[in-house]
Protein backbone atom coordinates (compact mmCIF):
# COMPACT_ATOMS: atom_id res chain seq x y z
CA UNK A 1 0.00 0.00 0.00
CA UNK A 2 1.05 3.61 -1.02
CA UNK A 3 1.97 6.06 1.88
CA UNK A 4 -0.94 8.37 2.18
CA UNK A 5 1.67 11.22 2.77
CA UNK A 6 5.72 10.55 1.88
CA UNK A 7 8.01 13.78 3.17
CA UNK A 8 11.60 12.87 1.60
CA UNK A 9 14.95 14.92 2.69
CA UNK A 10 12.84 17.96 3.67
CA UNK A 11 15.13 21.07 4.00
CA UNK A 12 14.45 24.41 5.51
CA UNK A 13 16.80 27.06 6.52
CA UNK A 14 16.70 29.73 8.62
CA UNK A 15 19.86 32.20 8.12
CA UNK A 16 22.54 29.82 9.45
CA UNK A 17 20.46 27.57 10.89
CA UNK A 18 18.82 24.21 9.43
CA UNK A 19 15.64 24.04 11.21
CA UNK A 20 15.04 20.72 8.98
CA UNK A 21 17.79 19.02 7.51
CA UNK A 22 16.99 16.01 5.34
CA UNK A 23 14.08 14.47 6.91
CA UNK A 24 11.78 11.68 5.68
CA UNK A 25 8.46 11.00 7.00
CA UNK A 26 5.99 8.60 6.14
CA UNK A 27 2.31 8.37 6.94
CA UNK A 28 -0.33 5.68 5.63
CA UNK A 29 -3.80 5.62 6.52
CA UNK A 30 -5.47 4.60 9.43
CA UNK A 31 -2.53 5.32 11.01
CA UNK A 32 -1.68 7.72 14.30
CA UNK A 33 2.39 8.86 13.97
CA UNK A 34 3.57 10.77 16.79
CA UNK A 35 6.35 13.74 16.01
CA UNK A 36 8.47 14.13 19.24
CA UNK A 37 11.51 15.73 19.67
CA UNK A 38 13.03 18.61 22.27
CA UNK A 39 12.08 22.15 22.35
CA UNK A 40 12.87 23.79 19.14
CA UNK A 41 14.10 20.24 17.41
CA UNK A 42 12.27 21.29 13.92
CA UNK A 43 9.02 19.88 14.48
CA UNK A 44 6.25 23.11 13.84
CA UNK A 45 8.84 23.59 10.97
CA UNK A 46 8.39 20.52 9.14
CA UNK A 47 4.27 20.70 9.66
CA UNK A 48 4.70 24.36 8.57
CA UNK A 49 6.20 23.29 5.58
CA UNK A 50 3.71 20.64 5.00
CA UNK A 51 0.86 22.66 5.26
CA UNK A 52 1.88 25.24 3.39
CA UNK A 53 2.68 28.32 5.77
CA UNK A 54 5.93 28.29 4.73
CA UNK A 55 8.37 27.35 1.92
CA UNK A 56 10.50 24.29 1.95
CA UNK A 57 14.42 24.90 0.59
CA UNK A 58 14.85 21.47 -0.30
CA UNK A 59 12.84 18.03 -0.45
CA UNK A 60 10.19 16.68 -1.86
CA UNK A 61 6.20 16.04 -0.76
CA UNK A 62 3.58 13.52 -2.60
CA UNK A 63 0.43 13.28 -0.96
CA UNK A 64 -2.45 10.50 -2.22
CA UNK A 65 0.16 10.08 -5.18
CA UNK A 66 0.27 13.96 -6.16
CA UNK A 67 3.45 16.18 -5.74
CA UNK A 68 3.04 18.98 -3.58
CA UNK A 69 5.25 21.84 -3.91
CA UNK A 70 5.02 25.78 -3.51
CA UNK A 71 1.81 24.89 -2.13
CA UNK A 72 -0.07 27.66 0.01
CA UNK A 73 -2.63 26.37 3.08
CA UNK A 74 -5.80 27.02 0.90
CA UNK A 75 -4.07 24.41 -1.12
CA UNK A 76 -3.00 21.85 1.24
CA UNK A 77 -6.92 22.23 2.70
CA UNK A 78 -7.87 21.34 -1.19
CA UNK A 79 -6.10 17.84 -1.11
CA UNK A 80 -7.08 17.02 1.89
CA UNK A 81 -4.57 18.38 4.90
CA UNK A 82 -5.63 20.03 7.73
CA UNK A 83 -3.91 21.31 10.33
CA UNK A 84 -5.50 21.92 13.93
CA UNK A 85 -3.76 24.76 15.67
CA UNK A 86 -3.00 25.59 19.21
CA UNK A 87 -4.66 28.71 19.11
CA UNK A 88 -8.27 28.06 17.82
CA UNK A 89 -8.86 30.18 14.81
CA UNK A 90 -12.91 30.09 16.15
CA UNK A 91 -14.68 32.93 16.40
CA UNK A 92 -16.42 33.27 19.93
CA UNK A 93 -19.41 35.14 19.90
CA UNK A 94 -20.41 32.84 17.04
CA UNK A 95 -22.20 29.16 16.78
CA UNK A 96 -20.24 26.13 16.27
CA UNK A 97 -22.22 26.18 13.16
CA UNK A 98 -21.50 29.41 12.26
CA UNK A 99 -17.99 29.11 12.32
CA UNK A 100 -17.83 25.94 10.38
CA UNK A 101 -19.35 27.62 7.91
CA UNK A 102 -17.15 30.57 7.99
CA UNK A 103 -14.43 28.55 7.55
CA UNK A 104 -15.78 26.45 4.73
CA UNK A 105 -17.75 29.17 2.57
CA UNK A 106 -18.06 26.30 -0.50
CA UNK A 107 -20.76 25.01 1.80
CA UNK A 108 -22.69 27.93 2.55
CA UNK A 109 -23.16 28.36 -1.10
CA UNK A 110 -24.23 24.28 -1.79
CA UNK A 111 -26.37 23.46 1.30
CA UNK A 112 -28.66 24.74 3.39
CA UNK A 113 -28.07 26.17 6.76
CA UNK A 114 -30.39 23.35 8.12
CA UNK A 115 -28.54 20.30 5.91
CA UNK A 116 -24.86 21.57 7.44
CA UNK A 117 -26.50 21.49 10.94
CA UNK A 118 -27.54 18.01 10.73
CA UNK A 119 -24.01 16.98 9.04
CA UNK A 120 -22.76 18.28 12.00
CA UNK A 121 -24.53 16.68 14.53
CA UNK A 122 -24.21 12.77 12.49
CA UNK A 123 -20.71 13.74 12.50
CA UNK A 124 -20.52 14.62 16.09
CA UNK A 125 -22.14 11.14 16.94
CA UNK A 126 -20.08 9.29 14.90
CA UNK A 127 -16.58 10.67 16.20
CA UNK A 128 -17.98 11.36 19.90
CA UNK A 129 -17.66 15.07 19.90
CA UNK A 130 -20.20 15.98 21.62
CA UNK A 131 -21.15 19.03 19.71
CA UNK A 132 -24.13 20.85 19.36
CA UNK A 133 -24.04 23.55 15.96
CA UNK A 134 -26.59 25.84 17.91
CA UNK A 135 -23.74 26.39 21.08
CA UNK A 136 -21.95 29.00 20.71
CA UNK A 137 -18.27 28.88 20.76
CA UNK A 138 -17.98 31.21 23.97
CA UNK A 139 -19.32 29.29 26.00
CA UNK A 140 -17.43 25.59 25.18
CA UNK A 141 -14.53 24.74 27.38
CA UNK A 142 -11.21 24.46 26.09
CA UNK A 143 -11.96 21.16 24.80
CA UNK A 144 -14.20 21.03 22.93
CA UNK A 145 -13.28 24.18 21.25
CA UNK A 146 -10.58 21.97 19.79
CA UNK A 147 -13.02 19.22 18.54
CA UNK A 148 -14.76 22.33 16.62
CA UNK A 149 -11.62 22.50 14.49
CA UNK A 150 -11.27 18.77 13.94
CA UNK A 151 -15.22 18.78 13.12
CA UNK A 152 -14.40 21.61 10.53
CA UNK A 153 -11.64 19.36 9.05
CA UNK A 154 -13.85 16.10 8.73
CA UNK A 155 -16.39 17.55 7.32
CA UNK A 156 -14.18 19.17 4.76
CA UNK A 157 -13.08 15.83 3.67
CA UNK A 158 -9.86 16.20 5.20
CA UNK A 159 -7.43 12.70 4.85
CA UNK A 160 -4.84 14.21 6.89
CA UNK A 161 -4.50 15.73 10.38
CA UNK A 162 -2.05 17.75 11.75
CA UNK A 163 -2.37 17.97 15.50
CA UNK A 164 0.88 20.68 16.91
CA UNK A 165 0.78 20.07 20.61
CA UNK A 166 -3.18 19.61 20.96
CA UNK A 167 -2.56 18.45 24.64
CA UNK A 168 -0.67 21.01 26.07
CA UNK A 169 -3.36 23.50 27.27
CA UNK A 170 -5.86 20.46 28.13
CA UNK A 171 -6.75 19.28 31.24
CA UNK A 172 -6.30 14.95 31.90
CA UNK A 173 -10.19 13.96 31.31
CA UNK A 174 -10.19 16.06 27.90
CA UNK A 175 -6.84 14.87 26.59
CA UNK A 176 -8.50 10.96 27.55
CA UNK A 177 -11.52 12.23 25.35
CA UNK A 178 -9.37 13.55 22.19
CA UNK A 179 -7.40 10.21 22.52
CA UNK A 180 -10.47 8.88 21.92
CA UNK A 181 -11.67 10.68 19.02
CA UNK A 182 -8.27 10.51 17.33
CA UNK A 183 -8.42 6.33 17.20
CA UNK A 184 -11.97 7.10 15.88
CA UNK A 185 -10.58 9.06 12.93
CA UNK A 186 -8.13 6.51 12.58
CA UNK A 187 -10.54 3.46 12.50
CA UNK A 188 -12.32 5.69 9.54
CA UNK A 189 -8.89 5.24 7.73
CA UNK A 190 -7.64 9.00 8.31
CA UNK A 191 -3.80 9.52 8.92
CA UNK A 192 -3.06 11.69 12.09
CA UNK A 193 0.38 13.24 12.89
CA UNK A 194 0.44 14.40 16.21
CA UNK A 195 3.39 16.38 18.16
CA UNK A 196 3.04 15.82 21.72
CA UNK A 197 6.25 15.59 24.49
CA UNK A 198 3.93 13.30 26.65
CA UNK A 199 5.45 9.63 26.31
CA UNK A 200 1.72 7.98 28.18
CA UNK A 201 -0.25 9.71 25.38
CA UNK A 202 2.72 8.29 22.68
CA UNK A 203 2.14 4.97 24.25
CA UNK A 204 -1.88 4.96 24.33
CA UNK A 205 -2.57 6.56 20.78
CA UNK A 206 0.32 6.48 18.56
CA UNK A 207 1.29 3.65 16.00
CA UNK A 208 4.51 4.75 15.27
CA UNK A 209 7.08 7.52 16.25
CA UNK A 210 9.55 9.63 14.73
CA UNK A 211 12.11 11.29 16.53
CA UNK A 212 13.97 14.51 15.46
CA UNK A 213 16.85 16.15 16.97
CA UNK A 214 18.16 19.56 15.88
CA UNK A 215 16.39 19.62 12.06
CA UNK A 216 17.31 15.73 11.57
CA UNK A 217 15.21 12.26 12.38
CA UNK A 218 17.62 10.88 15.25
CA UNK A 219 14.64 7.82 15.66
CA UNK A 220 11.91 5.86 14.21
CA UNK A 221 9.90 3.12 15.99
CA UNK A 222 7.14 1.41 16.10
CA UNK A 223 4.98 2.03 19.42
CA UNK A 224 3.08 -1.54 19.64
CA UNK A 225 5.52 -4.45 21.57
CA UNK A 226 8.78 -1.37 21.96
CA UNK A 227 10.41 -1.31 24.90
CA UNK A 228 8.97 1.41 26.91
CA UNK A 229 12.17 2.45 28.56
CA UNK A 230 14.12 2.16 25.34
CA UNK A 231 11.32 4.40 23.54
CA UNK A 232 11.43 7.21 26.42
CA UNK A 233 15.32 7.16 26.10
CA UNK A 234 14.74 7.88 22.21
CA UNK A 235 12.37 10.19 23.21
CA UNK A 236 14.67 12.14 25.34
CA UNK A 237 17.80 11.43 24.69
CA UNK A 238 18.56 10.95 29.18
CA UNK A 239 17.09 10.05 31.71
CA UNK A 240 14.47 12.33 33.23
CA UNK A 241 12.38 9.82 35.74
CA UNK A 242 14.52 10.05 38.40
CA UNK A 243 12.27 11.76 41.45
CA UNK A 244 13.32 15.11 42.20
CA UNK A 245 15.08 16.30 44.96
CA UNK A 246 13.04 18.50 47.96
CA UNK A 247 14.70 19.23 50.80
CA UNK A 248 13.03 19.33 54.39
CA UNK A 249 11.26 22.87 54.20
CA UNK A 250 12.84 25.54 55.89
CA UNK A 251 9.96 27.63 56.40
CA UNK A 252 10.15 31.40 56.69
CA UNK A 253 7.62 34.11 57.51
CA UNK A 254 4.62 34.30 55.40
CA UNK A 255 5.47 35.68 52.38
CA UNK A 256 1.88 36.08 50.37
CA UNK A 257 -1.73 35.68 52.37
CA UNK A 258 -4.55 36.49 51.40
CA UNK A 259 -7.68 36.95 53.40
CA UNK A 260 -11.09 36.64 52.48
CA UNK A 261 -9.72 37.40 48.88
CA UNK A 262 -12.83 37.07 46.65
CA UNK A 263 -13.00 38.04 42.52
CA UNK A 264 -15.32 36.77 39.96
CA UNK A 265 -14.96 33.09 39.66
CA UNK A 266 -13.03 32.94 42.66
CA UNK A 267 -12.86 32.95 46.51
CA UNK A 268 -13.85 33.91 48.98
CA UNK A 269 -9.84 32.55 49.64
CA UNK A 270 -7.74 32.34 52.57
CA UNK A 271 -4.36 30.88 51.74
CA UNK A 272 -0.74 32.14 53.20
CA UNK A 273 2.76 30.60 51.95
CA UNK A 274 5.69 30.92 53.71
CA UNK A 275 8.96 31.71 52.24
CA UNK A 276 10.84 28.31 51.52
CA UNK A 277 7.39 26.94 50.77
CA UNK A 278 5.84 25.60 47.82
CA UNK A 279 1.93 26.37 47.84
CA UNK A 280 0.70 23.47 44.35
CA UNK A 281 -2.82 23.97 43.49
CA UNK A 282 -4.52 21.10 41.73
CA UNK A 283 -7.88 21.20 40.25
CA UNK A 284 -9.18 20.71 36.95
CA UNK A 285 -8.93 23.12 34.92
CA UNK A 286 -11.20 26.13 34.40
CA UNK A 287 -12.02 25.99 38.32
CA UNK A 288 -10.76 29.85 39.11
CA UNK A 289 -6.60 28.42 38.40
CA UNK A 290 -6.62 31.82 35.73
CA UNK A 291 -8.88 34.17 37.52
CA UNK A 292 -6.53 33.63 41.20
CA UNK A 293 -3.32 33.54 38.59
CA UNK A 294 -4.45 37.33 37.55
CA UNK A 295 -5.74 38.36 40.83
CA UNK A 296 -2.54 37.71 42.59
CA UNK A 297 -0.95 39.15 39.24
CA UNK A 298 -2.93 42.10 39.41
CA UNK A 299 -4.36 42.01 35.88
CA UNK A 300 -7.77 41.18 37.85
CA UNK A 301 -9.47 43.29 40.25
CA UNK A 302 -10.08 41.88 43.68
CA UNK A 303 -14.13 42.50 44.42
CA UNK A 304 -13.31 41.63 48.77
CA UNK A 305 -11.07 40.77 50.84
CA UNK A 306 -6.99 41.39 50.75
CA UNK A 307 -3.42 40.16 49.57
CA UNK A 308 -0.12 40.89 51.11
CA UNK A 309 3.57 40.77 50.15
CA UNK A 310 6.03 40.39 52.54
CA UNK A 311 3.49 42.06 55.32
CA UNK A 312 2.52 44.95 52.88
CA UNK A 313 -1.29 45.21 51.51
CA UNK A 314 -0.84 44.83 47.66
CA UNK A 315 -4.70 44.10 47.32
CA UNK A 316 -5.19 47.24 44.94
CA UNK A 317 -1.50 47.69 43.76
CA UNK A 318 -0.58 48.00 40.21
CA UNK A 319 1.03 44.75 38.18
CA UNK A 320 4.10 46.65 37.92
CA UNK A 321 4.47 48.18 41.48
CA UNK A 322 3.62 44.39 42.34
CA UNK A 323 6.51 43.26 40.60
CA UNK A 324 8.86 45.93 42.41
CA UNK A 325 7.83 44.65 45.68
CA UNK A 326 8.92 41.42 44.42
CA UNK A 327 6.52 39.22 42.59
CA UNK A 328 7.16 37.14 39.93
CA UNK A 329 4.47 35.85 37.53
CA UNK A 330 4.27 33.10 34.70
CA UNK A 331 1.24 33.45 33.07
CA UNK A 332 -0.13 30.21 31.56
CA UNK A 333 -0.22 31.97 27.62
CA UNK A 334 3.16 33.03 27.81
CA UNK A 335 3.92 32.76 24.13
CA UNK A 336 0.19 35.63 23.70
CA UNK A 337 0.60 37.34 27.57
CA UNK A 338 4.22 37.84 28.54
CA UNK A 339 6.20 37.97 25.59
CA UNK A 340 6.62 40.77 22.97
CA UNK A 341 7.48 38.26 19.97
CA UNK A 342 8.35 41.23 17.63
CA UNK A 343 11.15 42.00 20.03
CA UNK A 344 14.91 40.45 20.88
CA UNK A 345 15.44 37.75 23.14
CA UNK A 346 17.63 40.11 25.09
CA UNK A 347 14.88 42.85 25.49
CA UNK A 348 11.99 40.34 26.34
CA UNK A 349 14.95 39.26 29.14
CA UNK A 350 15.23 42.71 30.82
CA UNK A 351 11.40 43.93 30.51
CA UNK A 352 10.27 44.15 33.75
CA UNK A 353 13.50 45.87 35.11
CA UNK A 354 14.64 48.10 32.15
CA UNK A 355 14.20 51.20 34.28
CA UNK A 356 16.33 49.70 37.67
CA UNK A 357 20.53 49.08 37.66
CA UNK A 358 22.21 47.42 36.90
CA UNK A 359 20.32 47.64 33.20
CA UNK A 360 19.75 51.02 33.77
CA UNK A 361 22.42 53.54 35.57
CA UNK A 362 21.64 57.29 35.77
CA UNK A 363 19.16 56.88 33.32
CA UNK A 364 21.35 55.11 30.43
CA UNK A 365 21.05 51.98 30.01
CA UNK A 366 23.70 49.65 29.74
CA UNK A 367 23.92 47.26 26.89
CA UNK A 368 26.77 45.45 27.06
CA UNK A 369 25.74 44.58 30.62
CA UNK A 370 22.02 43.67 29.19
CA UNK A 371 23.70 41.51 26.53
CA UNK A 372 26.49 39.62 28.57
CA UNK A 373 23.25 39.10 31.04
CA UNK A 374 20.84 37.60 27.81
CA UNK A 375 23.42 35.18 27.07
CA UNK A 376 23.85 33.96 30.47
CA UNK A 377 20.49 33.29 30.38
CA UNK A 378 20.37 31.98 27.49
CA UNK A 379 23.15 30.00 28.44
CA UNK A 380 22.02 28.74 31.78
CA UNK A 381 18.02 27.97 30.65
CA UNK A 382 19.19 26.31 27.21
CA UNK A 383 17.37 29.11 24.97
CA UNK A 384 18.20 27.50 21.62
CA UNK A 385 18.37 30.97 18.98
CA UNK A 386 21.53 32.57 16.85
CA UNK A 387 21.98 35.40 19.11
CA UNK A 388 20.36 37.39 22.31
CA UNK A 389 19.50 39.59 19.23
CA UNK A 390 17.24 37.32 17.83
CA UNK A 391 13.43 38.08 17.58
CA UNK A 392 11.61 36.41 20.16
CA UNK A 393 8.72 35.42 17.56
CA UNK A 394 10.84 33.49 15.34
CA UNK A 395 11.93 30.90 18.36
CA UNK A 396 10.16 27.83 18.67
CA UNK A 397 7.50 27.52 21.03
CA UNK A 398 8.90 26.17 24.12
CA UNK A 399 12.09 28.06 23.79
CA UNK A 400 9.75 31.20 23.91
CA UNK A 401 8.00 29.99 27.10
CA UNK A 402 11.82 29.94 28.02
CA UNK A 403 12.58 33.05 28.03
CA UNK A 404 9.70 34.03 30.21
CA UNK A 405 10.32 31.64 32.71
CA UNK A 406 13.76 32.58 32.71
CA UNK A 407 13.28 36.14 33.80
CA UNK A 408 11.23 35.53 35.70
CA UNK A 409 13.24 33.14 38.35
CA UNK A 410 16.24 35.74 37.73
CA UNK A 411 14.74 38.25 39.71
CA UNK A 412 15.02 36.00 42.49
CA UNK A 413 11.32 37.43 43.64
CA UNK A 414 10.24 37.07 47.08
CA UNK A 415 6.85 34.97 45.51
CA UNK A 416 6.56 33.65 42.19
CA UNK A 417 3.23 32.84 40.75
CA UNK A 418 3.53 30.14 38.19
CA UNK A 419 0.56 28.92 36.28
CA UNK A 420 1.34 26.12 34.56
CA UNK A 421 5.32 26.76 34.07
CA UNK A 422 5.75 23.21 31.72
CA UNK A 423 3.23 23.68 29.25
CA UNK A 424 4.85 23.23 25.94
CA UNK A 425 8.43 22.10 27.28
CA UNK A 426 10.11 18.67 26.60
CA UNK A 427 11.20 16.74 29.48
CA UNK A 428 14.38 17.70 30.02
CA UNK A 429 13.24 21.64 30.25
CA UNK A 430 10.50 20.71 32.28
CA UNK A 431 12.78 18.93 34.39
CA UNK A 432 15.05 21.76 34.52
CA UNK A 433 12.24 24.37 35.15
CA UNK A 434 11.08 22.23 38.24
CA UNK A 435 14.28 22.30 39.56
CA UNK A 436 15.10 25.78 39.04
CA UNK A 437 11.35 26.61 40.86
CA UNK A 438 12.52 23.76 43.69
CA UNK A 439 15.68 25.96 44.00
CA UNK A 440 14.12 29.62 44.40
CA UNK A 441 12.39 27.90 47.12
CA UNK A 442 15.30 26.55 48.98
CA UNK A 443 16.72 30.05 48.77
CA UNK A 444 13.56 30.99 50.65
CA UNK A 445 11.20 32.29 47.95
CA UNK A 446 7.23 31.62 48.53
CA UNK A 447 5.98 29.36 45.42
CA UNK A 448 2.35 29.36 44.35
CA UNK A 449 2.31 26.60 41.74
CA UNK A 450 -0.88 26.08 39.82
CA UNK A 451 -0.72 23.59 37.10
CA UNK A 452 -3.49 20.76 36.40
CA UNK A 453 -0.92 18.29 35.88
CA UNK A 454 -1.02 15.85 39.19
CA UNK A 455 2.07 14.21 38.56
CA UNK A 456 3.78 18.05 39.07
CA UNK A 457 1.96 19.17 41.54
CA UNK A 458 2.60 16.21 43.80
CA UNK A 459 6.04 16.48 42.89
CA UNK A 460 7.13 19.75 43.97
CA UNK A 461 4.01 21.22 46.34
CA UNK A 462 5.00 21.01 50.01
CA UNK A 463 1.45 21.55 50.74
CA UNK A 464 -1.32 20.25 47.98
CA UNK A 465 -4.21 22.20 47.88
CA UNK A 466 -7.14 21.63 45.52
CA UNK A 467 -9.56 24.47 43.86
CA UNK A 468 -13.13 23.63 42.46
CA UNK A 469 -15.52 26.17 41.72
CA UNK A 470 -13.19 28.67 42.37
CA UNK A 471 -13.03 27.81 46.36
CA UNK A 472 -10.30 25.47 48.14
CA UNK A 473 -11.85 22.24 48.04
CA UNK A 474 -9.20 20.60 50.23
CA UNK A 475 -5.35 21.20 51.61
CA UNK A 476 -3.14 18.98 52.83
CA UNK A 477 0.49 18.39 53.49
CA UNK A 478 2.98 16.19 51.04
CA UNK A 479 2.77 13.62 53.40
CA UNK A 480 -0.56 13.42 54.15
CA UNK A 481 -1.67 12.92 49.99
CA UNK A 482 -4.15 10.94 49.55
CA UNK A 483 -4.95 10.20 45.69
CA UNK A 484 -8.58 9.11 46.21
CA UNK A 485 -9.22 12.30 48.42
CA UNK A 486 -7.59 14.49 45.75
CA UNK A 487 -9.65 13.41 43.26
CA UNK A 488 -12.91 13.51 44.99
CA UNK A 489 -11.76 17.17 45.69
CA UNK A 490 -11.06 17.64 42.14
CA UNK A 491 -14.40 16.39 41.33
CA UNK A 492 -16.09 19.00 43.50
CA UNK A 493 -18.12 21.80 41.98
CA UNK A 494 -19.14 24.81 44.45
CA UNK A 495 -22.61 25.59 43.81
N1 LIG B 1 10.56 32.24 11.27
C1 LIG B 1 11.70 31.80 11.81
N2 LIG B 1 12.82 32.54 11.75
C2 LIG B 1 13.98 32.10 12.27
N3 LIG B 1 14.12 30.91 12.89
C3 LIG B 1 13.05 30.13 12.99
C4 LIG B 1 11.77 30.53 12.47
N4 LIG B 1 10.89 29.53 12.72
C5 LIG B 1 11.55 28.58 13.40
N5 LIG B 1 12.85 28.92 13.54
C6 LIG B 1 13.89 28.13 14.22
O1 LIG B 1 13.85 26.81 13.75
C7 LIG B 1 14.14 25.88 14.80
C8 LIG B 1 13.05 24.83 14.85
O2 LIG B 1 11.87 25.41 15.38
P1 LIG B 1 10.50 24.63 15.47
O3 LIG B 1 9.47 25.63 15.87
O4 LIG B 1 10.28 23.85 14.24
O5 LIG B 1 10.78 23.63 16.69
P2 LIG B 1 9.83 22.61 17.44
O6 LIG B 1 10.46 21.27 17.33
O7 LIG B 1 8.45 22.75 16.93
O8 LIG B 1 9.94 23.11 18.95
P3 LIG B 1 8.91 23.25 20.21
O9 LIG B 1 8.79 21.91 20.83
O10 LIG B 1 9.63 24.19 21.12
O11 LIG B 1 7.64 23.83 19.67
C9 LIG B 1 14.26 26.71 16.06
O12 LIG B 1 15.63 26.89 16.35
C10 LIG B 1 13.61 28.02 15.71
O13 LIG B 1 14.18 29.10 16.43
Amino acid sequence: MAALLEMRGMVKVYGALRANDGIDLDVFAGEIVGLLGENGSGKSTLMKVLFGMVEADGGGIVFRGRELSGHRPGEAMAVGIAMIHQHFMLVEAMTVLENIMLGWPEAGKLLKRHVIAEKIRETSRRLGLDLDPETRVADLPLGRRQRVEILKAVLRNAELLILDEPTSNLAPAEVRDLLVVLKRLRSEGKGIIFITHKMPEVIEACDKVVVLRAGKVSGKAVVSGADKAQLAEMMVGRDVTTPYVMKAPEKGAVRIGMRQLAGKGIGPLDLDVRGGEILAIAGVDGNGQLELAETLAGLRRADAGTISLDARDITHATPANRTKAGLAYMPADRSMTALVKSMTIMENLMLRDIQRPPYSLRGLLTMGFARRRAETLMSQFDIRAASPLTKAGSLSGGNQQKIVIARELARQPAVLVAHQPTWGLDPGATRFVLERIIALRDAGSAVIYISSELEEVLAVGDRVAVLAGGRLAGLVTRNEVDMPQIGLWMSERAA
